[in-house]
């Protein structure tokens, strides 16, 4: 099949290459000139593991194509897949401007029937709206369907390939059987497609994010709980996770969520629900949680050097939201460093991936280092935000003989208390006791 993907961020160039590497013969589009023509070149533009070869191969072999033009993009396309940003607005709700200005524009482009597709997080209704902005110019028939991506970032080849679940939301005969077409391939080992209406579609994808925040924002709530008890936190997830009906997955306490999703969708499902006159009062808390929960470090750090940190300095590791992804939107670090900076601090940082977006973003606020041991010299103590695996096993030898005070601080449980007690470190961690020797 024909397709073509407009806006090449993250998911779009997840979504082009994966139905590329199916056979389709795929377009991507983007306003970005610089980003097409480093594509069209064969350089990635985003890091995301397996990702690369499967570009490589389908880019070489000639199933990939990149292009600033949209006419020309969407010429001969039988689906359209809109994989533009939706933002936060001035109030919370997710800003449509990216996807209406392309509707406003595909109507007068559309020379035979096509399935445009919103891939985007959009609220309920935006299927209408999309509908309704393309019709104002289209001669020809057309249907809107919400297909939302449920990808991660750091397994979003894996998460597309082999989805738990594909949702489509059409009340067209046609578009459903074009996009059952589409994603077979990807079905194959069992997992459903689950065909919906526009509206319920939409709103999936908001009640997934959500309720995956909501499970995080609980542990972190649970976590505080330990600490004040004496409870150790590992133990509850591991005893409430092997029950299905709650699961072992995001129990994982630490320094709140991030990301590009969760933050800005629990926050634009909570304006929704609010422009329909109805007050989600879980989520406001879990928000309210998590906005604390990025500082949770600060306080036990205070609690060790005192208030005032000025002169000390902090080796802190892990800048990415998450591992395995250099993408440093709504990360917990960034709060740190801003926290730790504003009470006097200096930093030095170390992240795999992710430092030079930083760099981008916050210039020499802190310095960078070459390795996560280097990041260690002159430095206090050790933060770690992120758990990178490279961060898991590190060598405590040298981090007990560079740091000045054998002291870490942990925001992602990544090391056993009773070990760092006997390897003699102060050491704090989420939701569990202190090891202090
Ligand atoms: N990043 C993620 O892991 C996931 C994101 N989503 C949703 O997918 C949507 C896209 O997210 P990302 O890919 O992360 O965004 P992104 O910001 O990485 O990419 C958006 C792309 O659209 C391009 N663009 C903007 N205006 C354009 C126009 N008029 N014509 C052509 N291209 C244009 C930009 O240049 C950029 O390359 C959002 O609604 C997001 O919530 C959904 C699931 C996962
Ligand atoms: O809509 C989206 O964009 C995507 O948002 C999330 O994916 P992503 O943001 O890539 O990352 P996650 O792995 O979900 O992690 C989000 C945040 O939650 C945190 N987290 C996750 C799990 C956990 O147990 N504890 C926890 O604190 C992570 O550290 C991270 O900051 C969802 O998991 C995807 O299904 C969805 O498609």
């Amino acid at each position: 099949m024909k397709i073509t993907v407009v806006g090449t961020g993250y998911v779009g160039l997840v979504t082009g290459t994966c139905f590329a590497e199916t056979g389709n013969d795929v377009t991507c589009v983007d306003i970005d000139v610089n980003k097409v023509n480093k594509l069209s070149a064969g350089q990635i533009t985003i890091y995301e593991p397996g990702l690369e070869k499967l570009f490589e191969r389908n880019l070489k072999e000639g199933r990939l194509h990149f292009t600033t033009q949209l006419a020309e993009g969407i010429k001969d396309a039988q689906v359209i897949f809109l994989a533009l940003p939706t933002p936060p607005g001035e109030d919370g709700s997710a800003d449509l401007s990216y996807i209406l200005r392309v509707a406003d524009q595909l109507g007068g482009l559309l020379q035979d029937y096509k399935v445009i597709v919103d891939k985007s997080t959009v609220p309920v209704g935006t299927a209408d709206k999309v509908h309704a902005a393309i019709a104002k110019n289209a001669k020809v028939e057309f249907d809107v369907v919400s297909n939302p991506e449920f990808l991660r970032e750091g397994v979003a080849v894996e998460d597309f390939m082999k989805p738990d679940r594909v949702v489509i939301g059409t009340q067209s005969e046609r578009a459903r059987k074009i996009m059952g077409d589409l994603y077979a391939p990807f079905v194959r080992q069992g997992n459903p497609i689950i065909f919906m209406d526009e509206k319920s579609a939409e709103l999936t994808k908001y009640a997934a994010n959500s309720f995956l925040a909501t499970k995080i924002s609980f542990m972190n709530e649970i976590a505080i709980l330990c600490e004040k008890l004496g409870a150790d936190v590992d133990m509850v997830r591991r005893g409430i996770g092997s029950d299905d009906r709650i699961g072992k997955r995001f129990l994982f306490p630490g320094i709140g969520y991030g990301g590009s999703c969760f933050p800005k969708d629990v926050q634009a499902l909570v304006k929704s629900s609010q422009e329909a006159a109805y007050d989600f009062r879980i989520l406001e808390a879990v928000m309210d949680v998590n906005e604390k929960q990025k500082l949770f470090l600060l306080p036990k750090i205070q609690a060790y050097f005192g208030n005032d940190l000025k002169g000390k300095h902090f080796a802190l590791w892990g800048l990415a939201f998450k591992p395995n992804t250099d993408d440093i939107r709504e990360a917990p670090a960034l709060y740190i460093i801003d926290a730790l900076v504003g009470a006097g601090a200096t930093v030095s940082v170390f992240d795999p991936e992710a430092a030079s977006n930083v760099q981008q973003l916050i210039g020499d606020k802190v310095t960078y280092a070459e390795s996560q041991y280097a990041a260690l010299e002159n430095a206090d103590a050790l933060i770690i935000a992120t758990e990178w695996s490279v961060f898991r096993t590190p060598d405590f030898d040298k981090i007990g003989a560079v740091l000045k005070q054998k002291a870490i601080f942990d925001g992602r449980n990544l090391f056993e208390v009773p070990r760092m007690q006997e390897l003699g470190f102060y050491y704090e961690s989420v939701g569990r006791s202190a090891a202090k020797p």
